[in-house]
């Protein structure tokens, strides 16, 4: 038989762990790599006071790939989520871990008591999807729905941070989260979960893996629409999200020059093949108007998205000017639809005409 993953995870799963179950049961298995006839992976214990048990566990898993056919080394690292290592001090960090492989696909089903899923996306980054995110949800909140707000730009939260909240949630058996509440809505990032200069450096499966979690252990409670922030592009979160959940429909949020636009027909076309509705089209940083003289100047050009949308067939939601209070109440955790103004009216024209249309 070929080397592959396969052959060497059908291995490893034959080992049995201190507390019983075996490796690849229980996800311990990262990074595995097949090179010609070298196999290389990473046992990653739940905490450094597991990994140090497990030194017997790393030797029976390099003896057991090295006795494959065709495998001429393996290199086994032992490591502990917690990042302690071998012999380190075991850190107390409850809570719940985030970070896993996926679990098999047994079809699409929104998390229970979630009503309705909307997605923001933008096919590129920066255009304000997280602004329109957390902007939306609080304007849903406002007009009294029960909203919900996930941050699944794993690799770049910033949620917390636009949504003024970086309480750690709670876990109190180490596997349902409970989310935080912020400006009326209940919230739950990766980031709130990480140190905020922590990268996270995960390949695909982890990432969906994750977004699984998210969605699957966060006791949501009822909610009439979970909004969630997608990251930028059509990557393997939003695959996930499409095939993993029973989306009402996505937002496509751009900023109205070209190159934009060129990357939103990306995220549209992804969305099309995945048979998701799109529910709408947004034009963010549409116009600005100085607020010393009154001019009114088109930075990154005006109107693009909406003769898209109407080109599209699709429902164009609205433009929203490109303001400094924006970005201030954003970097202050206190998105500008909390208040009142031209902004925050903006905001809830658009949470009514979801509400009214029966998607929130
Ligand atoms: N209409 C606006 N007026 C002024 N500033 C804005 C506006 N929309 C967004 N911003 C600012 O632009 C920056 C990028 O916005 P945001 O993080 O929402 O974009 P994004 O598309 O989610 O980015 P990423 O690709 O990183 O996820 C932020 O500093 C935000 O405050």
């Amino acid at each position: 038989m070929p080397l592959s993953n396969d052959v060497i995870l059908a291995e490893l799963s034959r080992i049995v762990l201190p507390g019983g179950g075996d490796p690849v049961s229980r996800d311990l298995i990262r990074a595995l790599s097949v090179e010609g006839d070298t196999v290389r992976f990473v046992i990653e214990a739940d905490s450094a006071e597991m990994a140090r048990g497990m030194e017997p566990v790393r030797a029976a898993a390099q003896a057991a790939v090295e006795a494959i056919p065709g495998v001429r080394r393996a290199s086994v690292v032992l490591t502990a989520h917690d990042g302690g290592q071998r012999g380190a001090p075991a850190a107390p960090a409850p809570g719940p871990r985030i970070g896993r492989h996926p679990t098999p696909d047994d079809g699409p089903r929104n998390p229970s008591g979630v009503d309705r899923i909307l997605a923001v996306a933008s096919g590129k980054g920066g255009v304000g999807k997280s602004t329109v995110a957390s902007n939306l949800a609080v304007a849903l909140a406002r007009q009294g729905r029960r909203v919900g707000l996930l941050d699944a730009d794993i690799y770049g939260p910033s949620l917390p941070r636009m949504m003024g909240t970086t309480r750690r949630p709670a876990s109190p058996d180490g596997k349902i989260i409970e989310p935080v509440q912020a400006h009326g809505v209940v919230m739950m990032s990766i980031g709130l979960l990480l140190k905020e200069e922590e990268a996270v450096v995960w390949r695909g499966p982890m990432l969906m893996g994750a977004l699984q979690q998210l969605l699957g252990q966060v006791d949501w409670g009822r909610l009439d629409v979970l909004v969630v922030d997608l990251p930028p592009g059509t990557g393997d979160i939003q695959l996930t999200l499409c095939q993993r959940t029973r989306l009402t429909g996505a937002l496509v949020v751009s900023t109205p020059q070209d190159v934009a636009l060129l990357d939103a027909r990306k995220a549209l076309d992804m969305f099309a093949k995945l048979g998701t509705p799109v529910l709408g089209l947004i034009e963010n940083m549409s116009t600005y108007i100085c607020p010393n003289c009154g001019h009114e100047a088109h930075i990154f050009g005006h109107g693009g998205v909406e003769a898209e949308a109407r080109k599209l067939g699709l429902p164009f939601l609205g433009a929203l000017p490109l303001a400094l209070e924006v970005r201030q109440a954003g970097d202050a955790g206190h998105p500008v639809a909390l208040d009142d103004g031209p902004m925050a009216d903006a905001y809830a024209r658009i949470a009514a005409r979801l509400i009214g249309g029966g998607m929130a």
